[in-house]
Parts: C-alpha cells; structure tokens; sequence
C-alpha cells in the first residue's frame, strides 16, 4: 500500500484548504498563538515555493520529493547547514504535528462533554511533539494551550456543527488522517529520515 499510495496535487490542494482554515481558527484565537501560526506558515511557504519552483515536478509526490532531494544531496543529514530548508526536513516537521493532531482529535472524539480542551490538548502534545521542542517552545505552547475553548465552543467554531455531528465526521476524517501519517512514517523510516536535524 504504502509504495503505490501518492500525495497527488489533489492531496496537496485539500491540504491547503484545511490549514487555511484551521490556520484561520488558530487567528481567531488570538495574539498568543500566532507564534504557532506563524512558524506553521513558513513551513508550508517553504511547501509551496517547492511547488512552484524549478523543480516543481519533483515536488509533486511525497516520494519523489525524497528520492529527488537524497539524489541529489539536498537535505541536511547530521546538523542544518544550507540545506536547513529542505522538503524533507520541513515535510518532518508537519509530520510529527499531524501526529499531535491525531491524538488530540482522537482524544476530542471520545471525551466527555466536561472534559477540558485545553487538558486533552496538553496531554497529545507532550505525547508527540514536545519532545522535538525547546524548553522555551514546550512552556509557551502549554501556556497557549489554556486559552483554548471549551469542546462545544472549539467544534462550533471549526463549523463542525453539533457535538454530535461533530464526533461523526471526526470518525470519517481520523481513519485518513492515520493513513496519511502511516505512508509518511513508513517512508521516512526506510530513508532513515525521522531524525532529521
Ligand atoms: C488548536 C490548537 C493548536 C495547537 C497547536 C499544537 C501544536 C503546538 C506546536 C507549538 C509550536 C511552537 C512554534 C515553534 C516551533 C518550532 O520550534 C518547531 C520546530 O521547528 P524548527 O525545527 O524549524 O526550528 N516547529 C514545529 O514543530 C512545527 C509547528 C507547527 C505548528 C502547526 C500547528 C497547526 C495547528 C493546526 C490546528 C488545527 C486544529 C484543527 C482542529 C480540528
């Protein structure tokens, strides 16, 4: 599966269309977590230049993106130097925040209506991305974390609709999710890439 299954442009385009609007929602939540939005949209600035650039076409799968810059030396392998902006390394880092993502909205389905999102969030990110971040960065996102909305008001404000439908459509959505984390864990693993610096 994970050899014949590919990002197509497709893919790319719905990717944008969500981190618009979960980019939107995270605006919506004010100045103190525009330094995560911030970093997140120079990482996917960097995405698109690939896409747009010279090289385009070898931007256009996930997997000819690795095979293309390893080819040809592009990527940082031990400590980032001039290749500190590679598609590989930037695409790991979204990785490991879709993990985040998939745990939090694993954990937002099944939660009870007095659960708090700012717990359950917490608890996803020191289990994926905290231990990829400074002491610094792990203080201010658990800081940010507490200015999240209660579960109602987040799936509200997401236009998810009612809880109830919200947790419908979080069951159809997790399984892509997965599947999409799976393929890119797997290739990054047999390239020997989840460390990338
Ligand atoms: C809804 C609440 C959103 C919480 C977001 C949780 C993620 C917390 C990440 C905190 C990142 C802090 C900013 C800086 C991080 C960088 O140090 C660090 C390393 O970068 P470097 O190797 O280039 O130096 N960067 C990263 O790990 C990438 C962080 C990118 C954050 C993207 C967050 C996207 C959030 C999408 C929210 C979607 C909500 C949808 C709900 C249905």
């Amino acid at each position: 599966m994970a050899s014949t299954t590919r990002y197509t442009t497709t893919t790319f385009a719905l990717g944008h269309i969500v981190t618009f609007l979960a980019l939107r929602f995270m605006n919506s939540l004010g100045s103190v977590f525009s330094f995560i939005s911030k970093d997140a949209v120079g990482k996917i600035q960097i995405m698109e230049n690939y896409r747009i650039g010279e090289s385009s076409q070898q931007y256009l799968t996930l997997q000819s993106m690795v095979k293309y810059e390893m080819e040809n030396k592009l990527v940082d392998l031990v400590q980032r130097s001039e290749n500190w902006d590679s598609g590989c390394r930037t695409i790991l880092r979204l990785h490991r925040v879709l993990r985040w993502l998939q745990l939090f909205l694993e954990k937002l389905q099944i939660a009870s209506e007095d659960s708090k999102t700012s717990v359950l969030c917490t608890e996803a990110y020191n289990d994926s991305l905290a231990c990829h971040h400074t002491w610094i960065v792990r203080k201010a996102a658990t800081v940010a974390f507490y200015a999240l909305p209660t579960r109602v008001a987040f799936f509200e404000a997401m236009n998810m609709g009612t809880t109830e439908e919200a947790v419908a459509k979080l069951g159809v959505a997790l399984p892509f999710l997965s599947k999409v984390f799976d393929i890119t864990e797997e290739l990054y693993k047999q390239h020997n890439l989840l460390d990338l610096p």
